[in-house]
């Protein structure tokens, strides 16, 4: 089970890694990552567990915050009437690509945190407002999904960790506040 002894902090280097790309059939180590993965999201959502084992609760966890660098991260975005069993989006994406943007551009108003980054760094994460993802699931079958808004800024969260990139490299530090032309903005 992933505790936070286990998540890596920045300045970590491996925070600043280009992830290596995962072979299928995956092997026992990276089924169990996946699964794990999953897992810390699902009990750090759920408020008994998570204080139990005293969890900052998570949407998204990518691999390399756990020190391994592949390009494999777990995503479970809640529904917004926080009902466990209908999730906004939930998967664990491997081999993610974005194959899309908009152009139309989005943040969230109270910007963003990470549980690998231990400070608050206060400004507007700029980001697409909507994507096309595709990524392989654990089987390897390939998905291909559109995604908007609140969880097209997780999974734009996530893949940045693939790629060495942290939420506060797109914040403007001259004007952390300051939109980007007409901007989505959203909490
Ligand atoms: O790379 C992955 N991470 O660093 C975990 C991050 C991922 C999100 C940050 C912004 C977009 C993706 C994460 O989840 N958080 N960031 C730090 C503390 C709060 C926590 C969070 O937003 N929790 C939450 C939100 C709604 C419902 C339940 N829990
Ligand atoms: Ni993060």
């Amino acid at each position: 089970m992933i505790l936070m002894k286990d998540i890596v902090r920045d300045p970590n280097p491996v925070l600043r890694k280009q992830s290596k790309r995962v072979q299928f059939p995956l092997s026992k180590k990276d089924q169990k990552l996946a699964k794990d993965m999953m897992q810390y999201l699902e009990v750090s959502q759920d408020p008994k567990l998570c204080k139990r084992y005293g969890l900052r609760a998570g949407v998204g966890l990518a691999a390399p915050q756990v020190n391994v660098s592949e390009l494999m991260a777990a995503v479970l975005v809640p529904d917004d009437n926080d009902d466990p069993h209908h999730p906004q989006f939930k998967a664990v994406i491997i081999n993610p690509l974005i194959i899309a943007n908009s152009v139309q551009r989005g943040a969230m108003t109270e910007g963003e945190g990470c549980l690998s980054v231990d400070k608050d760094i206060p400004g507007l994460v700029h980001r697409a407002d909507r994507i096309t993802l595709q990524y392989q699931d654990m089987t390897g079958k390939k998905h291909i999904v559109r995604l908007k808004n609140y969880p097209a800024i997780v999974c734009q969260h996530e893949i940045d960790h693939l790629h060495g990139t942290l939420f506060y490299d797109h914040i403007n530090m001259k004007d952390r506040f300051a939109k980007q032309g007409d901007e989505v903005l959203f909490s």
